[in-house]
């Protein structure tokens, strides 16, 4: 890729649209925040917490992202963590971020609801009011644990509901299809929320079929195994499902250990709406942009893939729709402008 190529990509505006707050907490903040709250943690240094990212699959990760989220007491934590992410996303030129938390990794642990909603909430409002960026909240189901607890943290919430915009469904994929969690995405639904799940990250592609069929939902997270069905991926292009993809966090979690191999290239040149975002990006290696480079570089993508997946990322927002137009202008001016000073760019088809 040539340096202007990357130049363009990292300030082009962008929308993060499949981020765990949790997953943002870089171990430097999750020492400090061990000390402020005296808890003591299973590793005596930053070095030694970081040495520990070496994952194997879905499940050796979570195991030490349940554990680093353990620091995570008070509210002034959660607006620290929120607040630190913000400032990566603005150094990457994310202009929109709909954020995914896990409310029941705090519960279970005796945090209550209303904390973590006033932490995280009261950075967003800040961040909105300080830097102009643009965010939503997604609260997300562990798939690990039965329904009746989904249900049981959904009624929980709903005194919170104008501080979130939708639900989506995380954690342990294999064993935990979408079906577990009818019921609960039913009754969503009929309460007017968004509705995202992860499915086909290590799950096959038929749990992205049923997370559409059966759950209803509007955008899958991953997704990235609908690649072995053609007729899913037909239907994901025909029907403008988005697929928000994680590279680095499929790389480091065994789903494409070579990126080269990364089905995103093609799902994106089957039409699907593809998105790149960062997942869990204190764990994985890198924020947004990281998340760019790393699958333009691997996969040979040109300017019109990126000015694409830029235009993508507003498109599978859950955006009022002028502020949605407003971004996608911004976009279009910013890869036209590329376009002047890259060789053979054509725009992409909207
Ligand atoms: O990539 C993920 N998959 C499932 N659950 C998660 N929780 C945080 N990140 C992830
Ligand atoms: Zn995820």
């Amino acid at each position: 890729m040539t340096p202007s190529l990357t130049d363009q990509i990292c300030s082009s505006p962008k929308a993060e649209l499949h981020m765990h707050i949790e997953g943002s907490l870089e171990p430097e903040l999750i020492f400090a925040l061990a000390q402020r709250n005296g808890v003591s943690l299973p590793y005596p240094s930053v070095e030694a917490l970081r040495s520990a990212y070496a994952f194997t699959d879905l499940q050796s990760f979570l195991d030490i992202y349940y554990a680093g989220a353990s620091v995570l007491l008070t509210a002034q934590d959660f607006y620290d963590m929120t607040m630190a992410y913000v400032q990566r996303a603005l150094a990457d030129n994310v202009r929109h971020a709909e954020i995914f938390f896990d409310p029941q990794t705090h519960t279970a642990r005796g945090v209550e609801l209303g904390v973590v909603f006033d932490g995280i909430g009261r950075a967003l409002d800040d961040a909105r009011a300080q830097h102009g960026f643009s965010s939503a909240l997604i609260l997300c189901f562990l798939r690990h644990l039965p329904e009746d607890e989904a249900m049981a943290t959904l009624e929980a919430a709903l005194p919170y509901r104008n501080r979130f915009i939708g639900v989506g469904l995380d954690s342990s994929e294999r064993g935990h299809p979408p079906a577990k969690f009818a019921r609960v995405f039913a009754r969503c639904r009929t309460l007017g929320f968004r509705l995202v799940a992860h499915a086909g990250e290590e799950g096959p592609a038929d749990y992205v079929r049923d997370a559409l069929d059966i759950l209803q939902v509007e955008r899958i997270d991953h997704g990235v195994r609908a690649i072995d069905d053609d007729a899913l991926v037909a239907r994901l292009a025909c029907e403008r499902i988005p697929l928000t993809v994680c590279p680095l966090s499929n790389q480091k979690l065994g789903v494409y250990p070579d990126l080269r191999q990364h089905s995103l290239k093609r799902l994106l040149d089957a039409g699907v709406v593809i998105t790149l975002n960062s997942d869990d990006p204190a764990y994985f290696g890198g924020y947004m942009n990281a998340n760019w480079l790393a699958a333009c570089t691997a996969l040979d993508l040109d300017a019109d893939d990126a000015w694409r997946m830029a235009r993508n990322s507003f498109e599978a927002a859950f955006l009022p729709a002028a502020e949605k137009r407003a971004f996608l202008d911004d976009v279009d001016r910013h890869w036209q402008r590329a376009a002047a000073a890259l060789p053979a760019s054509t725009p992409p088809v909207a």
